[in-house]
């Protein structure tokens, strides 16, 4: 897959296509006027409330318009690229492509506030390799031929390196005369003539081998499917949301209504955010409410599967912590069989030997998430090397995992109902114990990135080798086996971890929690398939 940054490929060359996560949203038409302190104070809550977030879209005329030095050095331009510049430090990746208020946004500015220009637009591609074709919508007014001649012009580069060379005050005068001048060209047109062409669109779309379009520029909502082509359009989304009228970075969050969001089976129009928790649940933690977790509605329950060493119990137990949901590590109790076998001198590779240690051993958790074997802290004796080695042959025995996945199930419904919910990781928490979770991750990462994290984690840099050794056998037997073989669910979100940090990590799933449903269901309602969350924590089949 290819990508380039600031593309000009639009005369002629291929668009760039780049990968679009689940969770990623798309806005258009903001037209933040910098020199107004409450829109650029709007903005800056709303994308602070999108931190998390994988990927944000811009789909052009983000600012009122957008000159060059004048705006980038303004108060408000600089607040709005600090802001975009944070939003991409949360770890979100931002695309902008310009419209035509702001085409000369340039790289400079891109630098400054962490964003990818995209001059031309390009295909994004999402985790089912379904394409969309993404543009702000200018380009489709093909019967405005003054227009699209214009815009040539505008776009060029002897334009582009005026903007960048001229005093502030020259371009600033120029640009209001050319925005005087347009809008009366503007006013004169008629109507037909301002608009995107469907032909053009069709055209496109299909030299973009795209089914889906996404546009800005009309301030008109769209979401249409004809011809073999889903056309959507966001409308002029920043007026409302973005005024002195939200008063909170979650109202400018929920009040996206006029965004489109990529879940598992494509775009959705984006709604308000769901329902708080009820009010008298039960929270872990004492002293002030945290507003966080009334986001997440109640009996919640969050799988998290992935490879040796991802940073699945990291992630989970500093999600469960952010959350005030309970944290049900399910590899502990594996590791708590295997370190049983032997002690008592029993056969890793001997399932009935292991299934009656498996018997007679008490698993449960103590609210804080620690272990307790038959009624004792089970602590660092279970992370031992030894145990280490030996506990994938033990949990691959069928019978062994038949028990201990029950006894996972039935932790976890009694933890949901005095928490709330439970964040749960493992290897087949997705698939097997909780299917019908309410929010499925499949974390990854190289195993290099795995090996090195974990030496860096034993004060053994040197030892990387040896280590991705032992993570590359436990990859090998973990997905080989022939009971519940680790693997990422249909409907599992997947997420990257290459190059984010546990924080960054935590941030992204906080943000899955928060904002909804990703495998079809209704936005608003909390899941799909008819299911309670009851029927999650008891790993009914959908
Ligand atoms: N995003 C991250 N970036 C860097 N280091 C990380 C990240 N996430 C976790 N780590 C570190 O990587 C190591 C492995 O993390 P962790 O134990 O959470 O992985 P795990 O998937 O639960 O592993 P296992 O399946 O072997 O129990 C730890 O030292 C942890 O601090
Ligand atoms: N759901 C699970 C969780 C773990 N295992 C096995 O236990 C081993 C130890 O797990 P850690 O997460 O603590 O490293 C792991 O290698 C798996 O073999 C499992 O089978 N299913």
């Amino acid at each position: 897959m290819t990508e380039r940054a600031d593309s000009r490929s639009g005369r002629g060359g291929a668009l760039p296509e780049i990968r679009l996560p689940v969770g990623t949203l798309a806005i258009g038409d903001l037209h933040v006027d910098v020199e107004r302190p409450d829109v650029v104070e709007g903005f800056t809550r709303f994308l602070a409330a999108q931190h998390g977030r994988p990927c944000l879209i811009v789909l052009g005329d983000l600012f009122e318009y957008w000159i060059g030095k004048g705006q980038a050095n303004s108060a408000g331009g600089t607040r709005c690229l600090a802001a975009l510049s944070e939003l991409a430090g949360s770890g979100t990746r931002i695309l902008v492509v310009p419209g035509n208020r702001d085409f000369l946004l340039g790289a400079s500015d891109a630098r400054r506030g962490g964003f990818t220009l995209l001059a031309d637009g390009f295909v994004g591609v999402a985790q089912d390799r379904s394409r969309t074709l993404v543009l702000h919508g200018d380009e489709l007014c093909t019967r405005d031929t003054s227009y699209q001649r214009l815009r040539r012009v505008v776009r060029s580069g002897p334009v582009r390196w005026l903007a960048r060379t001229l005093p502030t005050a020259a371009s600033s005068a120029i640009a209001m005369r050319l925005r005087e001048a347009s809008t009366r060209a503007v006013a004169r047109k008629p109507e037909a003539s301002k608009r995107p062409q469907r032909d053009e669109a069709l055209r496109r779309s299909s030299a973009a081998n795209a089914r889906t379009l996404l546009t800005g520029h009309v301030h008109e909502f769209r979401d249409d499917d004809r011809d073999g082509l889903r056309w959507l359009c966001v409308d002029a989304f920043g007026h409302a949301p973005l005024g002195p009228a939200a008063a909170t970075a979650e109202e400018a969050s929920a009040s996206s209504r006029d965004a489109f969001e990529l879940h598992l089976g494509g775009w959705r129009v984006r709604s308000s955010s769901r329902a708080g928790r009820p009010p008298g649940r039960t929270s872990r933690t004492d002293g002030p409410v945290n507003p966080e977790a009334m986001l997440v509605p109640a009996m919640t329950l969050i799988a998290i599967d992935g490879p040796s060493g991802v940073g699945k119990s990291t992630a989970a137990r500093l999600l469960a912590r952010r959350l005030d949901l309970f944290f049900l590590d399910t590899g502990a109790m594996y590791r708590a069989v295997a370190r049983a076998v032997l002690e008592r001198g029993a056969d890793p590779h001997d399932e009935a030997a292991c299934l009656e240690v498996t018997r007679g051993l008490h698993l449960a958790f103590e609210p804080d998430g620690t272990l307790l074997v038959d009624g004792e802290p089970a602590g660092p004796a279970i992370r031992t090397e030894r145990v280490t080695r030996h506990v994938s042959p033990v949990s691959a025995h069928g019978s062994v995992r038949e028990l201990v996945v029950a006894r996972q199930r039935e932790i976890a419904a009694e933890m949901a109902r005095a928490t709330g919910g439970a964040v749960a990781e493992g290897r087949d928490t997705t698939t097997v114990v909780f299917p019908n979770a309410d929010l499925k991750v499949f974390l990854t990462a190289s195993a290099m990135e795995r090996a090195r994290r974990r030496a860096a984690e034993l004060g053994i840099p040197d030892e990387v080798g040896r280590i991705l050794d032992d993570i590359c056998r436990r990859d090998e037997h973990d997905s080989t086996r022939a009971h519940s073989p680790l693997r990422q669910a249909d409907d599992a979100v997947r997420v990257e971890t290459d190059g984010l940090t546990a924080e960054q990590v935590v941030e992204r799933l906080a943000f899955l929690a928060r904002s909804g449903p990703f495998d079809g269901a209704d936005a608003g309602s909390p899941r799909s398939g008819g299911g309670t969350s009851s029927d999650a924590v008891r790993g009914r089949e959908r």
